[in-house]
């Protein structure tokens, strides 16, 4: 699949959101996008996935594809199963297979006591898994994620990062962005920086310690927006993190790993938008290291 010369804007006078966007993913490609608030990131996912049109350029060879949003719509009219079953035969699937696969990914991402609950009753988190089920379920050859893992505990985050390494060892090709700039590092095959709507070669991000699998407390490092003095951080934030100054315009947050999904979605929301620089474990001795050593 390939994005050619790809812009969007909103409006017909409005701001180019996403410009000269060339893309190639290639089968077996797991291609990460990256960066801050407000660049572009949502709306490039949508171009890739085909739910957006180009205002200019082109999208061509997109195979049958799969889209976790970064926000689930849950107040349709159904219960888990009922619209994981209802999802399968949009994709194509008869009845019985439907059923099956639906029962398969209730089970994997332990929804099971859910299944029967109306959609608007539903946690966030649990309503996050059944936005990951819907994908998943498709084995789509290309699945794009936008903030998928936000919201989910950690089992389902296993269960997400096992499934997207399978859709690319079959064969198939994964587009996501992902507040933790480590997710599925070590499998990455192509890293790009989104700013301003261009896209720019990024690094492939280096996978973290082991210890990030330990639920110790976890460090967020938080940066202003673009030539700020300092970092416009709500008063109140979840999990009441620990602040430090961690140099112009940037903060280091630690908090319990419990309260650090909360603490996340809590900067990712914030206005005017913050940029989140990393997120790594507090007792991470190899990234101190390596910070100590610049
Ligand atoms: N449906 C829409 N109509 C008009 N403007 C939009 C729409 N969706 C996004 N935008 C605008 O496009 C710009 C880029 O938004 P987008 O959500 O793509 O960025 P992002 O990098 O994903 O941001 P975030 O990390 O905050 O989710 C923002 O200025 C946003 O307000």
């Amino acid at each position: 699949m390939h994005l050619h010369q790809v812009a969007k804007r909103y409006h017909r006078t409005g701001p180019w959101v996403v410009r000269e966007v060339d893309l190639d993913i290639p089968p077996s490609s797991l291609v990460q996008l990256h960066g801050g608030n407000g660049r572009g990131k949502s709306t490039l996912l949508r171009l890739v996935a085909g739910l957006s049109t180009p205002t200019t350029g082109r999208v061509v060879g997109r195979p049958r594809t799969a889209y976790v949003p970064e926000r689930f719509p849950p107040a349709l009219p159904f219960t888990a199963e009922g619209y994981l079953r209802r999802l399968g035969r949009v994709h194509g699937l008869g009845h019985r297979e439907s059923a099956r696969r639906a029962d398969r990914w209730v089970e994997r991402l332990n929804l099971g006591a859910h299944a029967r609950t109306p959609l608007h009753r539903l946690s966030k988190g649990t309503t996050q898994k059944v936005a990951v089920a819907q994908a998943l379920m498709a084995d789509p050859d290309l699945l794009v994620l936008d903030e998928a893992w936000t919201g989910l505990d950690q089992d389902a985050r296993a269960v997400l990062d096992a499934a997207v390494r399978d859709r690319v060892a079959e064969g198939g090709s994964v587009v996501f962005v992902d507040h933790d700039p480590a997710r599925l590092a070590s499998s990455v095959t192509a890293a790009y920086e989104v700013v301003d709507g261009r896209l720019r070669p990024g690094t492939v991000p280096e996978p973290l310690e082991p210890a990030v699998l330990e639920p110790g407390p976890v460090v967020v490092e938080v940066a202003g927006p673009a030539g700020a003095d300092e970092v416009p951080l709500p008063a109140a934030l979840p999990g009441a993190p620990l602040r430090e100054a961690a140099g112009r315009a940037v903060v280091r947050l630690t908090v319990a790993a419990a309260d650090s999904d909360a603490l996340l979605r809590a900067v990712l929301a914030a206005r005017p938008p913050l940029h989140v620089r990393s997120v790594r474990p507090a007792d991470d001795p190899a990234r101190s290291a390596r910070e100590d050593a610049r």
